[in-house]
C-alpha cells in the first residue's frame, strides 16, 4: 500500500510542531525518518497513526482518507511499534500478541485457530516462544520491544510504523528485527537514529529538522558528509561498502569539540 502525505501540519498546546510535510512512500516501500532530537519524527508519525490530529493536511492510504478511516479499518492497514511501552494492566506475552488479532476480529470472538497459530509464529520470528506465558511487566526493555514487534506482526497490516523500534535492543537484535520487517515486504516508515542502520536497510531516507522535510533520497544521496554535518553537526567519513553497496558512516571524534573549543 502507498502513502501519501500531503501539506501535513501539527500544533501541541499551540507550537507548531510539524510544517507542510510532503512525502510519497510508494508499497513495499522502506522509508527512514532521520533527524536530530526534537526535530519532529514522532509528531509526524503519531499523525500517521492517530494518535495525534493535523491541524491540516491530508494523509491517504492507497486513495483512501486516513482520517476518515474507522479506527478499526486503520489498525487492519496499519501497525505500530512506538516508544512507549508501558502497559496498564500486566497481560503475559501471548495475551499482548494477541491484541495484534483484534482489527481482525468481532468484539468478544474467541480465539480461532488460525489466530493462534499466527500469534506462535509471530513469538517464533521474534525469538520469544520461550517466553509466552510470561508476564509482559516482568520482561527485560528489549525482550518487551521484540514482543511489540510480535504483536504488529500478528496484526498483518499493509504498513508498518516503527518509532525508534530498535531501542532497548542489542546488535544481534537490532539487526534480526529490521531483517523480519525489511523480509516482511510491506511499506514500513520508520524513526530510525543510527544512521547506519538506517542506511542498510532503508531504500530511502528522509531527514525532518526542525519539524520540516529537510532532505530525502536514497541513503546515497542523503548520508554525505556535508548533509551529515549540516543536519547532526558531527563531522563523519562515509565509504561505500563494497560488500552491501551502501554508504558506512564513521565518525570522527575530537573534531567537534576541537572546533568548539576554537571558538
Ligand atoms: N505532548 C507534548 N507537549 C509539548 N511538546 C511536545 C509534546 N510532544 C512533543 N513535543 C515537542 O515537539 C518537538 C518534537 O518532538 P518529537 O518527539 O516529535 O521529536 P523527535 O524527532 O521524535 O525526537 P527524538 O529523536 O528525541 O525522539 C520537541 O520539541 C518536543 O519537546
Amino acid at each position: 500500500m502507498k502513502v501519501s502525505v500531503k501539506e501535513l501540519s501539527c500544533s501541541i498546546q499551540g507550537t507548531k510542531i510539524i510544517q507542510d510535510i510532503n512525502l510519497e512512500i510508494k508499497s513495499g516501500e522502506f522509508i527512514g525518518l532521520v533527524g536530530p532530537n526534537g526535530s519532529g519524527k514522532s509528531t509526524l508519525l503519531k499523525n500517521l497513526y492517530r494518535t495525534l490530529q493535523p491541524d491540516s493536511g491530508q494523509v491517504h492510504v492507497d486513495c483512501k482518507n486516513l482520517y476518515q478511516m474507522s479506527h478499526k479499518e486503520t489498525a487492519k492497514n496499519l501497525a505500530v511499534v512506538s516508544q512507549e511501552t508501558s502497559a496498564v494492566f500486566d497481560f503475559t506475552v501471548t495475551e499482548i500478541v494477541h491484541m495484534g488479532r483484534h482489527p481482525h476480529k468481532k468484539m468478544f470472538a474467541p480465539d480461532t485457530a488460525e489466530d493462534i497459530h499466527i500469534v506462535e509464529s509471530a513469538l517464533d520470528k521474534v525469538g520469544l516462544l520461550a517466553l509466552a506465558k510470561r508476564s509482559f511487566m516482568s520482561l527485560s526493555g528489549g525482550e518487551k520491544q521484540r514482543v511489540l514487534i510480535a504483536r504488529a506482526l500478528a496484526q498483518q497490516a499493509n504498513i508498518i510504523i516503527l518509532d525508534e523500534p530498535t531501542n532497548h535492543l542489542d546488535i544481534h537484535y537490532q539487526l534480526q528485527i529490521m531483517e523480519i520487517v525489511k523480509q516482511l515486504g510491506i511499506t514500513v516508515l520508520a524513526a530510525i537514529h543510527d544512521l547506519n542502520i538506517a542506511s542498510i536497510y532503508c531504500d530511502s531516507l528522509c531527514i525532518i529538522h526542525d519539524g520540516k522535510v529537510a532532505v530525502t533520497g536514497t541513503p546515497e544521496e542523503v548520508l554525505t558528509p556535508s548533509i551529515i554535518n549540516q543536519y547532526f553537526d558531527v563531522f563523519a567519513d562515509v565509504t561505500l561498502h563494497p560488500v552491501i553497496g551502501r554508504p558506512v558512516i564513521t565518525y570522527i571524534p575530537g573534531m567537534l569539540v576541537s572546533l568548539n573549543s576554537v571558538s
